[in-house]
């Protein structure tokens, strides 16, 4: 996004002040079941702070209630303060693409070949628009006429404009992008609020978040300990009646709330919006945290090739004849075959015979019918009204066609396609009737950079499988090239899910990357679907995210965000809950050592008194929250190599920390406060 910032604001954080009070709505609270009794508890020593004697004889006096009603209210400030920043940038984000989406009108070609202006908000999925240089893209769709350079650079910040054209899998366009040069015409795809910068929208401010599966597991167990722990300080009534002692409304709620865990409670949906946040900031949109989770726990990801690995442009380089048939002939046939077919592999290769100085009639073939390609058929061509049918695809498929003619297979085409695929190319066979002419040579580009990427993936125990529907010895060349593990050939689309489902057999979560229509089923059968942002709508619709930069690497970076997701939340977990053995040890003391002397040899902090101890827990409980803010956001650090020795590391770190810490931070604050002499 253009305006990206990899900071926090003084806005953004100003903005969180006022959010953290509107949250105090106890129908926003109690989502936070945790931060709700805090809530509860805060009304309650704010009653007793206006009227000590509420419940009974008061013996503490009203600066004490003041003062615990105080420090709950910030604890529970504090947590929304934590939430409100993490939602903060989304929202500052949202706002900049909402500017994008200002209301453009669009010229709609009606059925009688006119041309309506019709504001952009109105356009309806079928209509037919025509957008001229220097224009905004009125809303999603596919390009059916023309060939332009698109700016994407208000939805992906890449300013470098893209080439979209009509056919295959280049030809989305999205609503909000300029054309730069030439004209499209497009047919819109979305209906209006349904758009992508819409979803965009809703996404990145987070308005449709839902809690995902783990973090409803973990507010479920923390909603348990809660309730436990408001049982123990029940019980604790009659118990303390019997040892005469007096414990006072305020006490047994600060009590409560330092037990209960309210680090964890107060920063959970903080550390979630982040990590989605995070993976917003590599250009990377997720629909879903779901699938941010899963991302952290893949085993397998699984790439489509052309588009994906490679650039996908794949054009004509070379036109071989086999043995007995003239360069010319090939030449010919081969445009044959492509004069109809709409692909940029079937342009580029008219253009290329053109060039040779093949040239056709148009007349000739308006009423030959068209055999589309097909990811299926893995052929296109045409059948002329004399009889000849025409068709070119891969060599696998050709050979069976021709077979099924009765045609003869001639002896050096497997060595011309042979040689083609151990380049890397794809060899398309040509055929007019039962008889192979030759083969065509489609060259494209392995995107740089990969085979370090992929080796990272493999440090982390990812597998990478390339699946692509070219034929084994290309597909050898150029999974060598790109460094994946391993790679299956002459795939159809049927054949990307079976892999999937076969990985996902065995327990693992696997990912897929993709860019083409064929890819879809596969981006919504796999746990995490990444389509690349110049993939068709169909790819982009199927998968849970969506990388703005067409990087099939980017998986990387959100397995790391993932995992570091689930680590941050467990680290958090594991510090809030070992909190409560020092804080155990502040309070329990203080509450009964005048009845039982017995139990100063459990008061080993010394703290300077009763009230003070109370206090100074209860204090450290809540500026713990925003002193985490930052773990919370930025999440524990992740390194790729050591996934599991980084997991005990860090129980260790946050377990034996989590216990250390309050005692340090206990003492000093009651330190503190009798120094000030306000206790
Ligand atoms: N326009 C076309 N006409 C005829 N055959 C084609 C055409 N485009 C591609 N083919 C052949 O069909 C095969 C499958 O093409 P497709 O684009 O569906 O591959 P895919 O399954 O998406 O795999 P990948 O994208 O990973 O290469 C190609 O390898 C090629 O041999
Ligand atoms: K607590
Ligand atoms: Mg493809």
């Amino acid at each position: 996004m253009s305006t990206r910032k990899s900071l926090i604001t003084k806005e953004i954080a100003s903005q969180a002040v006022i959010d953290a009070f509107k949250k105090l709505n106890p129908a926003v609270m109690i989502k936070n079941p945790v931060m709700f009794i805090v809530e509860v508890g805060t009304v309650i020593t704010l009653l007793l702070s206006i009227s000590p004697d509420l419940f009974g004889a008061d013996h503490v006096g009203r600066g004490y209630d003041v003062a615990v009603f105080l420090i709950l209210l910030f604890t529970v400030l504090f947590g929304n303060f934590a939430e409100a920043l993490a939602e903060g940038r989304g929202k500052a984000q949202a706002d900049t693409l909402r500017r994008t989406k200002s209301e453009t009108m669009a010229k709609v070609l009606l059925k009688d070949g006119t041309m309506k202006q019709v504001p952009s908000t109105q356009l309806k999925k079928g209509d037919i628009v025509r957008v001229d240089t220097g224009e905004i893209i009125p809303t999603d769709g596919e390009i059916i006429e023309g060939l332009a350079s698109i700016d994407e650079s208000a939805i992906t910040g890449e300013s470098a404009p893209v080439i979209k054209e009509a056919g295959g899998d280049f030809s989305s366009v999205t609503g909000g992008t300029r054309v730069a040069s030439d004209y499209i015409i497009m047919k819109v795809m979305t209906d209006p609020g349904e758009s992508f910068l819409d979803r965009m929208i809703s996404l990145v401010e987070g308005a449709k978040r839902q809690k995902t599966p783990n973090e409803i597991a973990l507010t479920t167990l923390l909603a348990v300990l809660t309730m436990i722990f408001i049982i123990v300080i029940i019980t604790m009534v009659p118990m303390s009646k019997y040892l005469n002692v007096d414990l006072d409304i305020a006490t047994l709620i600060a009590l409560l709330v330092c037990l209960i865990p309210t680090t964890i409670g107060a920063l959970l949906s903080a550390i979630g919006i982040a990590g989605m946040d995070r993976v917003t900031q590599f250009n990377v949109l997720a629909m879903s945290g779901k699938a941010v989770e899963a991302a952290g726990d893949i085993d397998t990801l699984i790439l489509d090739k052309t588009g994906t690995i490679t650039y996908g442009n794949r054009m004509a380089a070379e036109f071989t004849p086999v043995k007995g048939v003239t360069q010319q002939e090939i030449t010919f046939v081969a445009l044959q075959s492509s004069v109809k077919d709409e692909t940029p592999e079937g342009r580029s290769i008219v253009e290329l015979a053109n060039k040779q100085g093949g040239v056709w009639a148009n007349k000739e073939y308006d009423s030959a019918e068209i055999i589309e390609f097909t990811a299926e058929t893995r052929m296109s061509g045409l059948d002329l009204p004399g009889g000849v049918k025409i068709r070119k695809g891969a060599v696998d498929a050709i050979k069976k066609y021709v077979s099924a003619l009765g045609g003869v297979i001639p002896n050096d085409l497997e060595e011309i396609a042979n040689r083609i695929a151990r380049a890397g190319g794809t060899p398309l066979a040509v055929a007019a009737g039962n008889r192979i002419v030759g083969v065509i040579y489609l060259k494209d580009t392995v995107k740089p950079g990969l085979k370090e990427r992929f080796a990272e993936l493999r440090a982390m125990g990812i597998k990478t499988i390339m699946c692509t529907g070219d034929n084994p010895l290309t597909a050898a060349t150029i999974a060598l090239e790109a460094g994946v593990d391993d790679f299956i050939a002459e795939a159809k689309p049927e054949d990307k899910i079976a892999a999937i489902k076969k990985e996902q057999q065995e327990g693992k979560l696997v990912a897929m990357t993709g860019d083409g229509t064929n890819d879809a089923p596969a981006l919504a059968q796999a746990d995490v679907g990444l389509a690349m942002n110049s993939g068709t709508m169909a790819a982009k619709e199927a998968a849970n995210m969506i990388d703005l930069d067409s990087d099939p690497t980017k998986l990387l970076s959100v397995v790391s965000i993932g995992k570091q997701l689930l680590i941050t939340r467990g680290a958090l977990t594991t510090f809030s809950i070992a909190n409560d053995i020092a804080k155990y040890f502040a309070i329990i003391p203080a509450m009964f050592i005048l009845a039982m002397p017995q139990l100063d040899a459990m008061n080993i902090m010394h703290l300077a008194s009763p009230k003070s101890a109370i206090l100074s827990a209860l204090i450290f409980n809540a500026i713990i929250i925003p002193l985490l803010i930052p773990i919370a956001m930025k999440g524990v650090k992740y390194r790729s190599s050591t996934a599991d020795s980084l997991l005990t590391r860090n129980v260790l770190l946050y377990g034996v920390g989590g216990v250390i810490v309050p005692f340090v931070g206990i003492k000093l604050i009651d330190l503190i406060l009798h120094g000030l002499s306000l206790v």
